[in-house]
């Protein structure tokens, strides 16, 4: 098989696949399309000259299981093994994240004694609701939203205020409309087949993909690392894949190439650009789903439809900076569930966990303020309109009242990430499904990867990225 494969979209899932295809002599020619003007997608990290990096978009990766060691594995092949910043388990960090709740702050119980004792904001034990769980009959839907499942399983408190948060702190999304199968699959198939949560855990439950794992990924175990970062931040990864790339031979990467229609010509693809036109025999798409939609033929309108239907919410993220050491509690950060404030997701004590991204020499404290989600429009209206001024003001003062912090940032950075975070809502299994029928059935030379189908995650994206080029060209 000797064909043109276009990957469109170059934020890190289009960037895998293409790492991947550029390995595979089965492929006589990669071209990269991307929009925008760098090719980090949400991976994106200031660093400034003082020696401080504070991240915009994700800010930690966790290392467990296939999916986690194939992003280290490709860590390592890019050469950034000696750049990772690990986090251990028993870095307070890993130990210690809080809930704000009815205008106080709250450690998340862990631990022996945090299931067994009364732990506030719950007014029971965890190990109560845990017992009972094992005795809930099996739910028949095939699919439920994450707070309903929840609620059926551990009791309304913890769907209302952990699972409420968890779904903020992961998707910024609404836990009353996201799906259970689709946003924890570990927790939908451990029911199904051992008919508990915690029996699956426990005994295991669903398939895992088969992963090696390299010498960096076998040392995350070993030193039961939580998470990582990199010494120059995340966005360290896109910028080491790029530049792989553009030594490959084989692959073609253009920035400012943004992809205005998609038609069929012959047995592939003609893909217009804003300036030209370019053809394919096949195409992966690492678009977000409505951007995929919007550049379908008229011919793939269902196909556009059920992709159209899997949508996306706006995050701002406000970066600030304090001298000294301000915060009361030390640990990951915070989260804010839906009840106490629609408007603002949590706070990220990104000091706590990586303290090497601190300005060279000086002992400051970096925050990172989430706000929005699928509540940006009832809190602030329309993105559009918002301006930076009120987001950071709405972030410091979050940072006053649920912090007691009175000090003034001495650096600030807003940033409103528009469309960032897709939401698996209920029934979005359905939705993959058919659009995957879809594929198939009208024989498209089309695979899909990113963020919008089968996980969110950076180790997610990167291994739905490996998935598509191997489904073309088998494993390297
Ligand atoms: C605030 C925030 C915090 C996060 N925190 C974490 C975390 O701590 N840990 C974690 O694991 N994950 C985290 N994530 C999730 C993770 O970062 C994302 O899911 C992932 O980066 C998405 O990658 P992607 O390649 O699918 O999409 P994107 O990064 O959206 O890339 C898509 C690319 O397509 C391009 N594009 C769009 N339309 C066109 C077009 N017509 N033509 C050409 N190009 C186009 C865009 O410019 C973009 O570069 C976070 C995400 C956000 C937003
Ligand atoms: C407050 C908003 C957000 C915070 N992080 C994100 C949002 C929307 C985005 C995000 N965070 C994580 C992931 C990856 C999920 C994965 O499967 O690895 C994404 C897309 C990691 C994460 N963050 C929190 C949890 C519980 C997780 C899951 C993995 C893990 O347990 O480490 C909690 C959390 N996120 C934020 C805060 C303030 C917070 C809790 C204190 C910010």
């Amino acid at each position: 098989m000797q064909k043109t494969v276009a990957v469109l979209g170059g934020g890190i899932g289009g960037l895998s696949a293409c790492y991947h295809l550029s390995k595979s002599p089965q492929v006589s020619k990669v071209l990269l399309l991307e929009g925008s003007g760098r090719f980090w997608g949400w991976l994106r990290s200031t660093r400034r000259q003082d020696g401080a990096v504070f991240e915009h978009g994700p800010r930690g990766v966790r290392p467990a299981g296939p999916v986690g060691w194939n992003t280290l594995n490709m860590v390592s092949e890019l050469g950034l093994s000696s750049e990772v910043l690990p986090v251990p388990y028993d870095h307070v960090a890993s130990k210690n994240r809080f809930l704000y709740v009815k205008g106080r702050l709250h450690r998340m119980p862990s631990g022996l004694g945090g299931v067994v004792r009364t732990v506030p904001p719950f007014s029971r034990p965890l190990l109560q609701s845990v017992l009972k769980e094992l005795w809930v009959a099996r739910g028949k839907e095939e699919d439920e939203t994450v707070h309903a499942f929840v609620a059926r399983r551990l009791g309304s408190e913890l769907a209302d205020i952990a699972i409420d948060s968890l779904c903020r702190g992961v998707f910024a999304g609404d836990c009353r409309a996201l799906s259970v199968r689709s946003c924890f699959p570990p927790l939908f198939h451990a029911e199904r087949s051992r008919g508990s949560i915690i029996l699956g855990m426990m005994l295991g439950a669903g398939s895992r993909p088969a992963v090696t794992p390299s010498d960096l990924a076998r040392r995350s175990r070993k030193e039961s690392w939580a998470q990582w970062s990199l010494r120059e931040g995340m966005q360290t990864l896109p910028d080491a894949l790029e530049d792989a790339l553009r030594h490959s031979e084989r692959t073609q990467i253009h920035k400012h190439s943004c992809v205005t229609q998609l038609r069929s010509e012959g047995s592939g693809w003609e893909i217009k650009l804003e300036d030209g036109a370019m053809k394919a025999d096949h195409i992966i798409s690492a678009l977000p789903a409505p951007a995929l939609a919007s550049l379908l033929p008229p011919a793939a309108q269902p196909l556009s439809l059920q992709l159209r239907g899997i949508s996306m919410v706006t995050v701002a993220v406000v970066n600030l900076e304090y001298e000294g050491s301000v915060l009361p509690v030390t640990g990951f950060g915070h989260l804010v569930p839906s009840s106490e404030d629609k408007g603002l997701l949590g706070v990220v004590y990104d000091s706590v966990p990586f303290p090497q991204h601190n300005r060279t020499g000086a002992a400051t404290t970096r925050l990172t303020v989430m706000m929005g989600g699928a509540w940006f429009q009832e809190a602030f209206g329309r993105p559009e309109d918002v301006t930076e001024q009120c987001l950071l003001d709405r972030a410091t003062q979050a940072v006053t009242s649920h912090l007691r912090v009175t000090a003034q940032p001495v650096w600030s950075c807003v940033s409103l990430l528009k469309d960032c975070i897709p939401q698996y809502h209920l029934g979005h299994w359905k939705w993959l499904e058919n659009i995957r029928l879809y594929i198939s059935h009208h024989s498209l030379p089309l695979t899909l990867a990113g963020a919008s189908y089968d996980g969110v995650s950076v180790n997610d994206v990167i291994f739905s990225g490996r998935q598509a080029a191997e489904s073309l060209v088998g494993q390297a």
